[in-house]
């Protein structure tokens, strides 16, 4: 299905697909929204879940924690319906494209995982970095969304 990594010419300039998994057999993925090109979430793949994200058409990632596919919306109808999917230089990382309508992809409530920001500038000693949220408010409520499920996040 992919071509076997022979030679850094073909991987470079070839156009035959031929990913790098890590020694886990995960690629990492960013995933983007088509319409506001906000970055949603960042995750992984392994074999299984990028043929099945090509083939359907929807983001399959692979999930660490789970050890499994994990079709993304399966609970909580929040799919991806997959725009483009590129492949960067090296092929050892993979950006999607996904449009997701009215919907969001981030566990926590947000629109995307990436709703704060860190600000830029000198750090005083010893005082703690002082984040800004981008998302004012939350778009849904994953007490009700995720009902009975496990919160991913660990400390
Ligand atoms: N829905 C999400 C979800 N959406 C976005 N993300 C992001 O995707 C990353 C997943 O990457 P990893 O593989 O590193 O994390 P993980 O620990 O394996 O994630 P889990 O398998 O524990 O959920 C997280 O770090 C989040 O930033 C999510 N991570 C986890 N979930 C869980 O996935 C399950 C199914 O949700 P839906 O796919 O929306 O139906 C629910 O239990 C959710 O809590």
């Amino acid at each position: 299905m992919f071509k076997k990594r022979e030679n850094i010419l073909e991987i470079e300039e070839g156009n035959l697909l031929s990913p790098r998994f890590d020694n886990d057999g995960l690629i990492p993925v960013i995933t983007m929204c088509s319409k506001t090109k906000d970055v949603l979430m960042h995750g992984y793949m392994n074999v299984e879940a990028l043929k099945k994200t090509i083939e359907t058409k929807e983001a399959h990632y692979f999930s660490r924690s789970r050890q499994q596919i994990w079709h993304k919306g399966k609970t909580s109808g929040f799919t991806q319906k997959v725009r483009e999917i590129r492949i960067d230089d090296d092929q050892d990382s993979v950006w999607l494209t996904v449009d997701i309508g009215d919907g969001s992809s981030c566990h926590v409530g947000y629109r995307s995982c990436f709703y704060r920001s860190i600000p830029l500038g000198p750090i005083e000693n010893g005082r703690e970095v002082e984040m800004k949220f981008e998302e004012k408010e939350k778009s849904f409520d994953p007490e009700i969304i995720y009902k009975g499920q496990p919160n991913p996040t660990k400390i």
